[in-house]
């Protein structure tokens, strides 16, 4: 498998990297944030623009990029705009998303961005080939907060991200029942064992899915998203009892 070395920070091996989301709506409490969350030791750290009130204007997100890059220093920043058909809180059209997106990618201040799976297909490789240009790598990603695909979709949706050259495809599913949970660890497993050419990330979300966020050394995901100020998904926990869950299956590895 090809790990993925984003300044110290080597995905792809030992224990799952930790990724904490950023939800401040406005400057002054992204700033009161990130102060928070640079105690809690975060491998990465993800912006969740579309929670930002003032995602739509370009020059403030060049704007807080750099204060981001400035405080975060070495902690690689991860910059994603979850549209609302994927659970995200704004609604934007296809060209704003590009243009957005597009921009963090230029901006020189970030490591990885979030470009969605199910996005309009030109706007997608032009995004891929824009991020290889500028060195950012792309978490692809697709989210279902309604159910869990078949087994056989989830790990078709992970192929067909590895097909459009992401460096690590992500999946995050709805539970309904424990049946499900195990389907979203059969589907990672699957993909370690006959596809692992890279690191991938899945999440079953929600209460039932907890299993799937502190195992991913036993089951084939990368990383996963902790708590640090506020959740940014149903079923994450917080940084520090996620840590001591991670140190402890590492252990026994
Ligand atoms: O895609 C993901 C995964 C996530 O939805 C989760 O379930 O932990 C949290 C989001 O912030 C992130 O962008």
């Amino acid at each position: 498998m090809n790990r993925i070395q984003i300044k110290n920070i080597k995905i792809g091996e030992g224990p799952p990297k930790v990724i904490v989301p950023l939800m401040g709506k406005n400057e002054i409490e992204l700033m009161e944030e990130v102060k928070e969350v640079i105690i809690l030791k975060p491998d990465i750290v993800e912006w969740r623009a579309d929670v930002f009130d003032s995602v739509e204007n370009l020059e403030v997100i060049k704007g807080i990029l750099s204060l981001l890059r400035e405080q975060l220093s070495e902690i690689p920043i991860l910059f994603t705009f979850r549209s609302h058909r994927e659970g995200g809180n704004k609604q934007v059209t296809d060209l704003y998303y590009h243009e957005l997106l597009s921009t963090a990618i230029q901006s020189n201040l970030i490591d990885l961005i979030d470009i969605e799976l199910f996005s309009q297909e030109e706007n997608l490789k032009d995004l891929m080939q824009k991020a290889k240009d500028n060195n950012v790598y792309v978490i692809m990603s697709n989210h279902d907060f309604e159910k869990t695909p078949a087994k056989d979709e989830i790990i078709k949706r992970l192929r067909s991200m590895q097909d459009l050259g992401a460096d690590i495809p992500k999946i995050a599913v709805m539970p309904t029942n424990i049946s499900d949970v195990l389907t979203l660890l059969e589907a990672t497993d699957i993909m370690r064992s006959n596809y692992a050419d890279r690191p991938i990330i899945t999440m079953a979300m929600g209460s039932l899915g907890v299993i799937s966020r502190i195992g991913g050394e036993v089951f084939g995901s990368a990383a996963t998203f902790g708590i640090g100020k506020q959740a940014s998904a149903p079923g994450q926990i917080a940084v520090d009892d996620l840590r001591d869950v991670l140190n402890i299956i590492h252990k026994a590895q």
